[in-house]
């Protein structure tokens, strides 16, 4: 494993982020607060030093796809602007290695609150499948926020969020019944994403939870559209 001082946290965050997100949405701990078609999403109304912290847990199956496609896009800085609305700038701080990234963004104002940005690792990567040997390897991309030396402390100008997200897919084939050529047609990805975002600073509690009705659902929406559009005719990426 490559020798840097985040990558034991990254290996570490990664794996606990895996299991957390294959937990689904048991338990009755979760609440559904917004559905479109596939699309699932649920939330816990929870508060630290009475700021809204509310986990999120959103499942939704995409046809036509892989996992690796999906996690790929999501981890991509390159293509991060054609799909995240909420961005005013994003800068790679450092390229850990090619699966592996730390990334400062700059988020656009929300009102009633404070600009905020958001400094965290991104990695991804493929978890070969130890239950099931004919299902597909899982594929897993996880921001974690950290520390970074070249990040500006912004000596109060903006709030800087602490945030925990992972984006889980399982693909799987069913393949064609005549023995002809798998497409996109005979594929599903099954996603699981999670996230905690503290907001670094005191926001309304109604206010936040406002604003993350409107924009989670409309994210993973655009994300997965964003995803589907740029696969189409082209090669399956398993
Ligand atoms: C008053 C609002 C305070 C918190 C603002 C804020 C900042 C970052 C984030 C966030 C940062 C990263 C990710 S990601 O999944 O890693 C993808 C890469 O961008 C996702 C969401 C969220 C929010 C909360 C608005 C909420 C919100 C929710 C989905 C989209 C935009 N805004």
């Amino acid at each position: 494993a490559p020798a840097h001082p985040l990558w034991p946290e990254i290996e570490r965050v990664t794996l606990e982020q895996l299991q957390y997100a294959r937990l689904g949405v048991e338990g009755g701990v979760w609440q559904l607060f917004a559905e479109d078609g596939e699309m699932k999403m649920y939330k816990r109304e929870e508060e630290v030093d009475g700021l809204a912290v509310d986990p999120l847990k959103a499942v939704h199956t995409v046809k036509g796809v892989t996992g690796r496609e999906m996690t790929h896009y999501f981890f991509s800085p390159d293509v991060r602007f054609e799909w995240e609305t909420t961005l005013e700038q994003m800068k790679v701080l450092e390229t850990i290695a090619d699966d592996t990234l730390v990334i400062l963004q700059i988020h656009k104002r929300v009102w009633p609150a404070s600009q905020r940005d958001a400094l965290f690792w991104s990695h991804v990567r493929r978890v070969p499948n130890d239950t099931d040997r004919d299902a597909q390897d899982i594929w897993i991309a996880c921001n974690h926020s950290t520390e970074h030396h070249e990040a500006p402390s912004n000596e109060g100008k903006m709030v800087r969020v602490s945030l925990t997200v992972c984006l889980v897919c399982q693909t799987s084939i069913e393949p064609p019944a005549d023995g002809g050529p798998v497409t996109r047609d005979h594929l599903t990805c099954k996603i699981t994403y999670c996230s905690v975002v503290n907001p670094g600073g005191w926001v309304p509690t109604s206010a936040l939870r406002a604003v993350y009705k409107r924009e989670y659902p409309k994210f993973l929406k655009r994300f997965t559209q964003y995803v589907k559009d740029r696969c189409d005719k082209q090669p399956i990426l398993f």
